[in-house]
């Protein structure tokens, strides 16, 4: 493949433009932050890199030193963004001691080296290290925060830092000097480098937002023990029981209320309390099915819809757990403790809300409360009556 000089050229620059762009509009919308700012000034710097290479055909020395200084400029900014990004201690330092070192190689190589090739060498080869740099950066983070996205920016940076070293590689297996990065591979990788860099915006652009809202809607929808918060899960309860009446189908409904928890609070203490909700939590959804949820309505008090399921199938459900709670005992410093609690089983008619639907489920627990716990009671009309 022969890529033409200036195709070449102007993608890289289209490709940065909008990047740089991007970087702006995520700094615009969703506020400053210093990474932010590294970035997009690297993004510029890069940009004007590359519109001086476009712009000098043959191009002088001091304009070499510009255009090298922008560029690794460019990449000791990113990698300072990403200590920001990380929230890591920056050693200025070693930040000074590597801008010196540029500098002083950038100077030789543009006073002493007329190779374009081994310029280009060296060029590649010094943000290669950066690439490599970022990798092991956030490698080093992955070790400590499983977040599957990190994945990507870690790869991201490998193949940067690889597609540098063929490039050197490459550039140096031609024979043709006009054509050592526009023939074959090496053009090719040269386009997929700057097509990456381009991409790394957008990769944090994402990987920021996918953070931040799984982390609000996690907040916002979930409590400690895994469950749903009470209002996100009579959305989703009202959403299943509208799709049972549009299809026929049943909807069942578990309302469960630990046992004198009280008591374990009084005897245990308090964490061991909160741990107890927990350990009651896993049971329970260690339990479900794809397409069943669980909610939390009050301290102790839990409530799970079963969907396509109908009386039978929830009542086995609702013992099996209260069977399970009741043989694995939750371990603490003071000793064993082991829960009960009261289900109260309301199944969806195919009609009114699901308020009443909770109500029903809610009578029964305490119709079980009333017997003495650990049981479950299915609802019926009569004990509205008493
Ligand atoms: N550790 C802990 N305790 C909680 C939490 N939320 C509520 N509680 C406690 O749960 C207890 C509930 O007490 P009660 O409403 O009397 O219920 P109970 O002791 O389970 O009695 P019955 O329901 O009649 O069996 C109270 O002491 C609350 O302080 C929580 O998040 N963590």
């Amino acid at each position: 493949m022969v890529v033409d000089e200036l195709t070449y050229f102007v993608l890289t620059v289209l490709l940065t433009v909008v990047s740089a762009a991007v970087l702006t509009l995520i700094r615009i919308f969703h506020g400053q932050r210093p990474c932010l700012d590294c970035w997009i000034v690297a993004s510029y710097a890069q940009i004007v890199a590359l519109l001086i290479l476009l712009l000098q055909a043959t191009p002088s020395n001091s304009s070499l030193f510009l255009m090298n200084s922008l560029f690794w400029a460019s990449f000791i900014l990113i990698v300072v963004g990403h200590h920001n990004y990380l929230q890591l201690k920056l050693n200025r330092r070693f930040i000074s001691l590597v801008i010196v070192s540029y500098l002083i190689l950038n100077l030789y190589s543009t006073l002493f080296i007329n190779d374009t090739v081994q310029r280009v060498s060296i060029f590649s080869a010094a943000i290669a290290l950066c690439c490599f740099y970022c990798a092991v950066l956030y490698f080093r983070y992955f070790l400590n925060n499983h977040k599957p996205a990190l994945w990507l920016v870690i790869g991201l940076y490998l193949f940067l830092g690889i597609c540098l070293l063929l490039r050197i590689y490459f550039a140096r297996q031609q024979q043709d000097e006009s054509q050592q990065l526009l023939l074959g591979a090496p053009a090719l990788l040269s386009l997929a480098l700057f097509t990456a860099n381009a991409l790394q915006s957008y990769v944090f652009y994402f990987l920021m937002h996918w953070r931040q809202i799984i982390q609000l809607e996690q907040l916002a929808n979930y409590d400690v023990t895994g469950a749903m918060r009470r209002n996100y899960f009579i959305k989703l309860l009202d959403k299943m029981t509208r799709r049972a009446q549009f299809r026929g189908a049943e909807v069942a409904l578990i309302f469960i209320d630990l046992d004198r928890f009280k008591l374990i609070n009084d005897n245990y203490g308090h964490h061991s309390g909160d741990l107890a909700l927990q350990h009651f939590a896993q049971i329970v959804m260690n339990n479900l099915r794809v397409g069943d949820i669980f909610g939390r309505f009050g301290g102790e008090e839990f409530v799970i819809a079963l969907n396509n399921s109908n009386t039978q199938q929830a009542y086995a459900l609702a013992n099996r757990i209260r069977i399970q709670l009741h043989q694995q005992a939750l371990v603490t410093n003071k000793g064993k403790v082991y829960l009960s609690a009261s289900f109260g089983l309301a199944s969806y008619q195919h009609e009114g809300d699901c308020t009443e639907l909770i109500k029903q489920a809610d009578l029964a627990m305490y119709q079980a409360k009333s017997q003495g716990g650990n049981k479950v009671i299915i609802y019926t009309a009569e004990l509205n009556q008493q």
